[in-house]
């Protein structure tokens, strides 16, 4: 347990240099380490607390310098304590204000008395504590422990769950798609039929599918339908709310996201907005934990400001006073503790005058607020009202098994929820899990996707103990094995399968890859992100051939990706002004690359916020408009890389991006990692490479433009010289299983030497600035009549789109495919006009399993952004020639992109109600 503490927050120095001394006391164990004003300054923002886990590093063992956090359970035997005590006093002691932190440590310091160390806190044994406490009363307390402990399939609700809805509640469900409305009416009727039988309802959602969204569905539809006529849940106005729903989620960001949209939904279904019943729309809301760490946009809802609203609103004038005169004591205290600080070395005189105003001012405070005590009564009290008039109760796991909760309930009796709601459930550890079950609630729904990041566990021996897998995991292991034993049918496990987010050029390779095909894009989404709006390409690799890995102190960097970046970011700007942090979003794995690139884009765009800058972790449940990641992992000699490894973590890194994805890597180290082989293999087939190298990078990243629209273009510039030949990108191995194919004749055949990787062979013509691109000739429906390509009048292709997996051999776009025989080293030539194809797939834009069946308007209008060749003819890398050209007709044309605002994501435009 300790050794995962060390993890979630590793290298957080609080103090440092503390001087280590024996506390007088002589208690066998305890130390106390005696820091100066300053450091009780620090101290003081630091905020120390009791039960907080430090790790004390004497200052000259050498020994322990280079401690890699990883190893630090090892060591945490030797050098771990707990604060058992901090105290500020106002003591003098050598005319030096003391404060003092006593840790307890595992009598094993003496060595180092009178020595310097470090103190580093690592974490707070309070929640570690909350786990321990939920997983000792699980069996005691929940009837769910068994389902827990030792699953079986009947523990878990199917979709066969009957339900009767409202016309209400029908037309409520309009908004959602079947699988969601299919989870939501399980869960509800998980909660509302047999309250006595514990039951788990899991919810698997894939990225962008909408999980939040159908949370918010499950609470809209648990709190506004009744049960039983008469049992009015609606009524906000009774007092104790039998209808509770818990909502917790593992970090304060997810809850605050799902917040935000669970107050956006209920405000806005408020049924009468000028008259509420409740603080949000016509229910209780309350968020629970630290005012810090929560997010300002729920700021309003969190118990303390509940609370501070409550009790300042009913209090008499005269107390309203008290406050007023105690908040300008503790303005004048910080004030003169700052004078204080910054006289050190002057007079005598003076420090004594002030000591002697803050000894007087802290006495006037301390009697003020015992005063104010008394007359207004205990926060507590107020607190617990709120608690329990709340209809939703939000927090983190952690926060959920805290003494607040309990204390609200003890004595009402019965259980205080109908309902226990876990969002990123695959993101926690199975104790942490466990802790909300405390409350008895005997229905639980796990919301999550066991292939998103899990549990971040860096602790290898914690790793051993399966501490990363979190519980939603564990489950959906165990219930695919049953159905591999044909134990059971079918999963009972509620997918979500249709996704909202991301540009179905985007979605293809994790929906193949990841997902099994089972990822499909929906069709308002396929035609948004395919709109003309959008100047830049979908789906890009960037293989940055000159970078390099370097490390920095625990990190890496890779100076030439960040060129490259930031190449990028000017062009982005360039085109669409109005794009800024809140669309575009760098992704990298190491803390050193994200510092590097805030510091060039604080330099390069004054401090005006160009892009947000991230680690993976940090995007997980999140989306931008655009996002670029940098791998930064280069090495000449191969070796690990690292996080980028994990399949989990790539399926977040590639899943944030709605418009345009660009991935940079050295795709010689990265392509010896199984799953970014296959990445790059994907990419590769689908003429999604760039290979770069410093001097042209401003070059290359031009490619990241779209072409003009096919018709327009096409109608107005009619081809009127033969189009080039076109030369395949590289060759790829067959259509063989993974396993069979040959690793090095791939890897090497991404590194072409320049001349080698030459895609077109240009012609004088070609370099004509009034000719239009190849794109747009082969755009042409008669062009494409001769590759032998089914069109419909407008030019639609109406054949069947070719699925693309590098998993699934047998989806693997055709190398030899229609309109394009050639076997894929041998590229496909083009009628008379001498067009060279390599051996590609059909338009990947549209040809995502969701366009699969129809020809739909949105297909229509992918196919007349893109091209019915589809973006690869974009992507493809230019040669010399086009390139010129292209750079000059995109500037030339970007007047021709509508400037205006993007299709505005529903979030943000609800964003403003909030
Ligand atoms: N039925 C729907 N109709 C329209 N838009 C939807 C629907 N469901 C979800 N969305 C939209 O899809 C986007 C992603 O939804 P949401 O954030 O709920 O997904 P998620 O599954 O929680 O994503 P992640 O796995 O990345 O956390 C949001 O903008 C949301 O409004």
């Amino acid at each position: 347990m300790v050794a995962q503490e060390w993890i979630n927050s590793p290298n957080k120095e609080k103090f440092h240099q503390l001087h280590l001394r024996k506390f007088p006391g002589d208690y066998k164990k305890y130390w106390e380490f005696v820091v100066y004003l300053e450091e009780c300054q620090l101290a003081k923002q630091l905020h120390p607390k009791e039960n907080d886990l430090v790790f004390l590093v004497p200052e000259n063992n050498e020994e322990k310098k280079d401690l890699e956090w990883s190893h630090l359970e090892d060591a945490c035997e030797y050098y771990c304590g707990y604060i058992h005590k901090f105290r500020r006093t106002s003591v003098m002691r050598n005319g030096k204000t003391e404060c003092s932190v006593s840790i307890q440590t595992q009598d094993n310091l003496p060595v180092n008395l009178n020595e310097l160390v470090k103190c580093f806190v690592i974490s707070s044994l309070v929640t570690t504590q909350r786990k321990l406490k939920a997983m000792s009363l699980l069996s005691g307390r929940n009837q769910l422990a068994r389902a827990i402990l030792n699953p079986n399939p009947m523990d878990f609700c199917t979709k066969d769950l009957l339900t009767t809805a409202s016309e209400r509640i029908v037309a409520y469900l309009k908004d959602f798609n079947e699988d969601q409305k299919k989870a939501i009416e399980t869960a509800y009727a998980m909660v509302k039929h047999s309250s006595s039988v514990a039951k788990i309802c899991l919810i698997h959602g894939p990225p962008g599918t909408g999980k939040s969204k159908t949370i918010v569905g499950i609470l809209y539809r648990l709190l506004t339908e009744n049960q039983k006529r008469g049992h009015s849940d609606e009524n906000s106005n009774a007092k104790i709310k039998q209808n509770r729903v818990l909502v917790c989620a593992p970090s304060n960001a997810a809850v605050d996201e799902l917040m935000k949209k669970i107050i956006l939904e209920f405000k806005e279904k408020c049924k009468d907005r000028k008259n509420p019943m409740g603080n949000c729309g016509d229910i209780n809301l309350v968020r629970l934990g630290p005012e810090k760490s929560i997010n300002n946009e729920v700021l309003r809802f969190s118990l303390d400001s509940q609370v501070n609203h409550r009790m300042k609103k009913d209090l008499p004038s005269h107390v309203q006073e008290m406050h007023k005169r105690k908040e300008f004591l503790d303005r004048q205290l910080d004030e003169l503790s700052r004078q204080r600080a910054l006289c050190r070395g002057g007079r005598e005189s003076q420090r004594q005058e002030l000591d002697g105003k803050i000894a007087r001012v802290s006495k006037e405070r301390q009697e003020l607020a015992s005063k104010i005590k008394e007359v207004q009564g205990r926060p507590q009290k107020t607190q617990s009202i709120i608690i329990l008039e709340s209809h939703v109760i939000c927090c983190t796991l952690s926060t959920s098994g805290g003494l607040l909760l309990e204390a609200a309930f003890r004595g009402q009796g019965g259980v205080p929820f109908s309902c226990v709601i876990v969002d990123e459930a695959g993101q926690s550890c199975e104790v942490e899990t466990l802790t909300p079950l405390i409350h008895r609630c005997n229905k639980l729904v796990l919301v999550g996707d066991p292939k998103q990041l899990p549990p971040t566990v860096i602790s290898v021996k914690a790793q051993d103990y399966g501490y990363d897998q979190s519980m939603m995991a564990r489950f959906h292991k165990l219930l695919e094995e049953s159905v591999e034993h044909n134990m059971i049918g079918r999963l009972p496990v509620l997918q979500l399968t249709i996704q909202y987010r991301m540009h179905p050029d985007i979605c293809l390779f994790p929906s193949s890859y990841i997902y099994d095909g089972t990822l499909k894009t929906n069709r308002g989404t396929e035609t948004s992100r395919c709109s003309s709006d959008w100047p830049f390409q979908p789906y890009l690799v960037f293989d940055v051939g000159d970078g390099s890995e370097r490390r920095d102190n625990d990190s890496y960097v890779n100076v030439q990706e960040i060129k490259l970046v930031m190449e990028l970011i000017k062009l982005i700007k360039d085109k669409r002004r109005d794009i800024n942090f809140r669309n575009i979003g760098i992704i990298t794995h190491y803390k050193a690359q994200k510092t590097m690139i805030q510091k060039d884009l604080d330099k390069e765009f004054d401090r005006k916020g160009a892009a947000e800058v991230d680690t993976v972790d940090a995007f997980q449940g999140r989306q931008k408009d655009c996002v670029i990641v940098t791998c930064v992992r280069a090495s000449a000699t191969q070796g690990s890389i690292g996080f980028l490894a994990s399949l989990q973590r790539l399926n977040v890194t590639i899943t944030r991006a709605k418009y345009s994805l660009f991935i940079l890597g050295h795709l010689r180290t990265l392509v010896e990692n199984r799953h970014w082989y296959h990445l790059i293999q994907d990419a590769q087939k689908r003429g999604a490479i760039i290979k770069t190298c410093d001097k042209n990078y401003r070059h290359d990243v031009m490619k990241i433009l779209k072409l003009k629209p096919l018709l327009q273009r096409s109608l107005t510039h009619p081809p009127t010289v033969a189009p080039e030949a076109y030369r395949p990108q590289g060759g790829l191995p067959s259509s063989k299983q993974d396993s069979e194919l040959s690793k090095t004749s791939f890897a090497s055949s991404l590194y072409h030497s320049p001349s080698d990787s030459k895609e077109a062979t240009v012609t004088d013509a070609a370099k004509d600035p009034e000719r239009p691109p190849n794109q747009d000739r082969l755009r042409d429906p008669r062009l494409l009549r001769r590759l032998g390509l089914a069109f419909d009048a407008q030019g639609i292709n109406l054949r069947e789109p070719q699925p693309l997996s590098p998993q699934h051999s047998g989806a693997a776009p055709p190398l030899g495919a229609p309109g394009c025989p050639g076997s894929p080293q041998e590229p496909c030539t083009i009628g008379q006009q001498g067009v060279t194809l390599n051996n590609h797939t059909p338009h990947m834009q549209c040809d995502s399993p969701a366009a699969s069946t129809d020809t739909s308007t949105s297909k229509e209008k992918c196919d007349q952004e893109e091209g019915v060749l589809g973006h690869r003819r974009e992507t493809r890398a230019l040669s010399e020639g086009d390139q010129e050209w292209w750079a000059s007709s995109h500037t030339k044309r970007n007047s021709d992109w509508d400037e205006g605002g993007l299709e505005e994501d529903s979030s943000s435009k609800k964003r403003r109600v909030l």
